[in-house]
């Protein structure tokens, strides 16, 4: 795991656009195409001001979410109306977006009809940018959540898996940990003194049902970068 600590929001969202296109760009280089999956909430606002703005062959790049509100794409809290807003304009315009919310009533509904669909990306993600929440979750990875051992199962065939937060409003679709970790680049974005805090107690041993991001920190499949500062 690699600490990339900076004294700004500002100065990390433009070290962590540089390495996420750099990683995009090459990919594009060599296979003619580049996958993303991101994530929602608040935090990822900034860096997707200044990744829309990267001069990149975009027409070229796939995004996708992480996790997914199980709520329509007009709705305030869909992680598909952020990116659409803040992530798809000026130069990344021309990025093809999966999102993950589908016509089912249900996240649990959906997961069947999803999994096809995300079969079209690569085998490997370009990048995955992940966030987390103040409880620790990653993803819609959540402590209490009935479901987070099969969201988190190494062994599942399964791309996406239906989680109910106990900690947080709306049913969810989230990417399996499988599915997250098998990707080139993997990113943590975390910001705030308290969340640093969350941080470094889920980098101490402990049950993932304390603090789930432990699933992305606990691993040796892909190397972990933290993108972290106090502000
Ligand atoms: O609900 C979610 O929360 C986490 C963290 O969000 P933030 O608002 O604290 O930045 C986010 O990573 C995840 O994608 C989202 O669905």
């Amino acid at each position: 795991m690699n600490l990339h600590e900076y004294p700004s929001a500002e100065a990390l969202d433009q070290a962590l656009a540089s390495a996420v296109s750099e990683q995009l760009q090459q990919d594009i280089d060599n296979n003619g195409v580049a996958s993303m999956a991101v994530s929602g909430g608040s935090t990822p606002k900034g860096l997707f001001a200044r990744l829309s703005k990267m001069d990149l062959a975009w027409e070229k790049v796939i995004v996708t979410l992480v996790d997914e509100r199980w709520v329509n794409p007009e709705h305030a809290d869909s992680n598909e109306k952020l990116v659409r807003d803040c992530l798809l304009q000026n130069c990344a315009v021309a990025a093809q977006l999966i999102g993950l919310k589908n016509g089912h009533s249900s996240a649990e509904q959906g997961v069947t009809e999803l999994h096809s669909v995300l079969q079209q990306l690569p085998e490997k993600f370009s990048v995955v940018v992940l966030g987390m929440g103040g409880d620790g979750h990653t993803a819609s990875f959540f402590p209490q959540s009935p479901q987070l051992a099969a969201a988190v199962d190494m062994n599942t065939e399964y791309s996406c898996c239906a989680t109910n937060p106990v900690t947080a409003p709306h049913e969810r679709m989230t990417l399996t940990l499988p599915r997250i970790l098998s990707t080139k680049s993997l990113f943590l974005h975390i910001t705030g003194a308290q969340k640093k805090q969350i941080f470094e107690q889920a980098c101490q041993a402990g049950p993932l049902t304390e603090y789930p991001v432990r699933s992305v920190i606990d691993q040796s499949i892909v190397d972990l970068d933290v993108y972290w500062t106090h502000a």
